[in-house]
């Protein structure tokens, strides 16, 4: 194959893999991204007719490496693998922008086709989204495009927090930040992060660009001409998208801009900790979406999790949803919509295809499915009449010149690619049928031919024949050659026969041989001028795709409703969040056994739960369907309780569980602090805040205090809070702070053994059960024995210092808050003032010295 001596180490791995993977292509995944080599890209490129340009180099060692974009490349990969190419995707280990040595790579994974579905590769249900990102530490312009759909929005922010926020429930294949930001921000560390030069964030080019890309004067009409960081990111991520995609980008067709407060905020660590779309080890099955989402197309599924993760605050779209739901529930209408959206299939990313001129055979086939299953949808809905649904119908036309168009071009099963041809019917073009059947048909024509001449001329032995130097034609023995017919022009002498040809002759043979290669051109120029005439009607068709989405979500939430027991949440004005039989929709799904329903009651009386119980009580799974529910109210979705009544929310937060950041380099406790901090600085009367077990993490003072000076501060922010401990102590906060209360998960115990019955009753826990819940999980009887002398030890020894422990079934007395007070010099309370971080050994030994002299 190659002199391995002659390579680059890198080059040199990939042709040890290459020799022994020779027929295959190799992929190179490096985090989300995929490069491939030179030589395969070549050849991939070639297969999947899409043009190639080198990119860059690796680790200073200039490989030519494949441009395919990044965003596009695990579509590609399943078009191979479609094409019935098998893939070979090695794993990166190591950066090769950082890492000098060589890289390594390993094989992980060999896709041959029929060992893994397309669907499987490539994921449908994402959304394929590109961001850039401008401004300083205050305030951050931020640009978010789908190449999928063409949507395209900006917004601006204030502080990284609200950055990491909207990147995180973004997560943007790729993301464009200015190449001045120093190494080391936050931002840095997000995946697929790119540094672009400066100029590509020159304000008033981005302005151009932008009005250009939308045939406008100005960006009055999209309402955000006054947010010049965001329309410098929306202005360099215009630039990019058309620079990878390598087209003018038909589909995206206005700039909208969004507003953090019209949303209810969802930061990163809540997100995970509800589970909405990935579960906390990483998989998707158990999680909110996995139960909530049936749509019948990708496009559906798609704009579902965008709703779940951006959930509204806007009561009056809400309830027009509500109202929607309510109608598809109906006579179970949304059962004869539902198998009609499934005809449908991902009209959104057809679409997209089409305006990106890449769209294959097959795409318009759907397409010409699709437009033909429209207008039985279209008279269905006027049946549907609901304010909400009457909108969404207006955009579901029907396009029947389209629809007889594509018709009449694609033929019924086309093959993957326009390459071989065979994609058009015949009847669609006169030319285009002519030169195929020259080119199918010439042998019988030949045959034809000699029969009619024979005739024509008497002469029976006249014989129609081919050379590849003279081409066609006509051949008589020489004694016979005189007797010729006049229009036979002579060819070539052979001895003892004569060639003729005839202006017929001629003129076939000039058809017949270029037939199959102009027959070629001409069909891949129809098909072209095709995709032009359907991008002229782009606009239209892609407001159809949006409505018939979101027409898709609603429907599966009907259905939703209906099979999972989900009822209507009602708004009201009034601050309040009762719910009434509230369940967990996920937990729900994998019991054996019946979950048990339980109520919640806050109002402006009530703003806090201290919520307390035995441990595997349900106090996490109680304070996560509430937020779930409050959650699912504010997408506009039916909830998982027999009633609820909520106010509006601002920000949903979560602090749940213990995880650590080693990456980041903070320890459990830091995170469970940092997340601490984050919710105490931003929590408003309008929140809802999970803290579960929050202060464990640390010793237990330590902890206890925290938690308890957390509590006092949310209950003086009136936030919406479900507060799960196991200190005991934290009961008594209701006799100071009137607004909260004591609920407890109740259990019993039944021969020796605890039986959780997971009931949420009024006022705190009587026992804690840990130990019981200890032998429960398989703890030996020695230690569980032994755990018992000690706590009965405990129970009556008083430790220096300790505060006063509770006593099971009673709540403990209050901790004191000046322990200061007891300690021996007033000098401590003077070091204690002074901000460690100033604190320089000389000045800690002045003072020590201070104090020892006084003593
Ligand atoms: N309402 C319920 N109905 C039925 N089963 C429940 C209910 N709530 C919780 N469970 C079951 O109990 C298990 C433990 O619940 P959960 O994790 O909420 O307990 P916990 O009190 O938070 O425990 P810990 O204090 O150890 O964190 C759940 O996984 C579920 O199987």
């Amino acid at each position: 194959m190659s002199d391995l001596s002659a390579h680059t180490p890198m080059m040199q791995q990939y042709w040890r893999l290459k020799n022994q993977h020779p027929d295959q292509l190799m992929f190179y995944r490096m985090g989300d991204f995929y490069e491939i080599f030179y030589e395969d890209a070549k050849k991939a490129a070639a297969l999947l007719d899409i043009t190639l340009t080198a990119r860059g180099s690796s680790a200073g060692q200039s490989i030519p490496m494949c441009g395919i974009p990044h965003h596009s490349a695990e579509g590609y990969l399943a078009k191979l693998v479609k094409l019935g190419e098998s893939v070979v995707i090695c794993e990166q280990i190591g950066d090769p922008a950082t890492s000098k040595g060589p890289v390594e790579r390993q094989v992980v994974r060999i896709i041959t086709p029929g060992t893994i579905s397309d669907e499987a590769l490539l994921d449908e249900r994402r959304d394929n989204l590109l961001a850039a990102v401008l401004g300083d530490e205050r305030l951050f312009g931020l640009a978010t495009l789908d190449i999928t759909s063409g949507r395209f929005t900006v917004q601006e922010l204030k502080g990284w927090e609200n950055l990491l926020a909207e990147l995180e429930r973004l997560s943007p294949a790729e993301l464009l930040i200015p190449d001045d930001w120093p190494q080391g921000l936050p931002v840095d560390k997000r995946r697929g992060t790119r540094r672009r030069a400066p100029w590509d964030f020159d304000r008033d080019t981005a302005r151009k660009s932008l009005c250009q890309q939308f045939a406008t004067q100005d960006l009055k009409g999209f309402g955000c001409e006054n947010l010049s960081l965001a329309i410098g990111a929306a202005g360099c991520l215009l630039g990019y998208a058309k620079e990878t995609q390598r087209t003018a980008l038909p589909h995206l067709r206005s700039l909208r801009h969004e507003r953090l407060d019209d949303t209810v905020i969802l930061d990163g660590a809540s997100r995970r900790n509800l589970e909405l779309d990935t579960n906390l080890a990483g998989g998707r099955d158990n999680t909110l979406q996995s139960v909530v989402d049936r749509c019948q197309t990708a496009m559906g599924s798609r704009l579902l999790t965008r709703w779940l993760n951006r959930p509204l605050r806007d009561r009056a779209v809400l309830e027009g949803r509500q109202d929607s739901i309510a109608c598809l529930l109906d006579r179970y209408q949304f059962e004869l919509i539902q198998p009609q959206l499934k005809d449908i299939g991902d009209l959104e990313r057809i679409l997209a295809r089409i305006g990106l001129r890449n769209a294959r055979p097959r795409d318009l086939a759907r397409l010409r499915d699709a437009l033909a299953a429209l207008p039985q949808l279209q008279s269905g809905m006027a049946q549907l009449d609901v304010p909400h649904l009457a909108e969404l119908a207006v955009s579901i036309r029907t396009y029947p010149e389209l629809a007889d168009l594509l018709a009449r071009a694609i033929i019924d099963n086309p093959p993957a690619v326009i390459r071989d041809g065979g994609v058009l019917k015949t009847g669609y073009d006169a030319e285009l049928d002519e030169l195929q059947s020259l080119s199918e048909n010439a042998g019988q024509y030949l045959m034809d031919l000699e029969v009619r001449e024979k005739a024509r001329t008497g002469l029976a032995n006249l014989k129609v024949g081919y050379n590849r130097v003279h081409g066609y034609f006509i051949e008589l023995p020489s004694k016979q050659a005189e007797s010729a017919p006049a229009d036979y022009i002579r060819r070539q002498t052979l001895k003892g026969a004569e060639r003729f040809i005839t202006p017929e002759l001629k003129e076939f043979e000039d058809k017949a041989l270029s037939a199959k290669s102009r027959a070629l051109a001409r069909e891949k120029l129809l098909y072209d001028e095709l995709l032009e005439h359907l991008i002229g009607h782009l606009a239209p068709l892609q407001d159809t795709a949006a409505a018939l989405a979101e027409l898709d979500v609603l429907s599966n939430l009907a259905e939703r409703a209906l099979n999972l027991d989900l009822n209507r949440p009602r708004f009201v004005e009034e601050p309040c969040m009762r719910i009434s039989q509230g369940r967990h929709p996920v937990v729900e799904q994998v019991l054996d056994t019946p979950f048990v329903a339980n109520d919640l009651g806050l109002d402006d009386n009530t703003r806090m739960l201290i919520i307390t119980g035995p441990n595997m009580g349900g106090k996490s799974t109680y304070m996560r369907q509430t937020a779930l529910i409050v959650l699912l109210a504010h997408i506009g979705s039916f909830v998982p309780a027999a009633s609820c009544e909520l106010s509006l929310v601002d920000r949903i937060f979560t602090r749940i569980g213990s995880s650590d950041d080693l990456a980041g380099g903070r320890s459990t406790f830091m995170v469970e602090m940092s997340e601490t901090a984050n919710i105490l600085h931003n929590a408003s009367e309008r929140s809802l805040v999970l803290m579960d077990e929050v202060g464990r993490g640390t010793s237990t003072f330590d902890g206890l205090s925290l938690a308890w000076s957390a509590a006092e501060q949310l209950a003086s922010l009136r936030a919406w809070t479900l507060f799960a401990t196991h200190y005991f102590e934290l009961t008594v906060l209701p006799e100071s702070e009137p607004v909260v209360a004591n609920v407890h998960l109740n259990a019993t115990e039944h021969n020796e053994r605890i039986v959780f019955l997971h009931h949420v009753l009024p006022g705190p826990a009587s026992q804690s059960y840990g130990l019981a819940v200890a032998q429960l999980a398989g703890v030996p009887a020695p230690v569980i024995a032994r755990a018992r002398e000690h706590l009965a030890r405990l129970e009556t020894t008083s430790l220096p210092h300790e505060m006063p422990r509770s006593v099971p079934g009673q709540p403990a007395a209050p901790l004191q808050n000046d322990l200061f007070a007891s300690l021996p010099h007033p000098v401590l309370e003077e070091l204690a003032k002074i901000n460690p971080d100033d604190l320089t050994p000389r000045r800690a030994l002045e003072l020590l010295y201070t104090w020892k002299t006084r003593i």
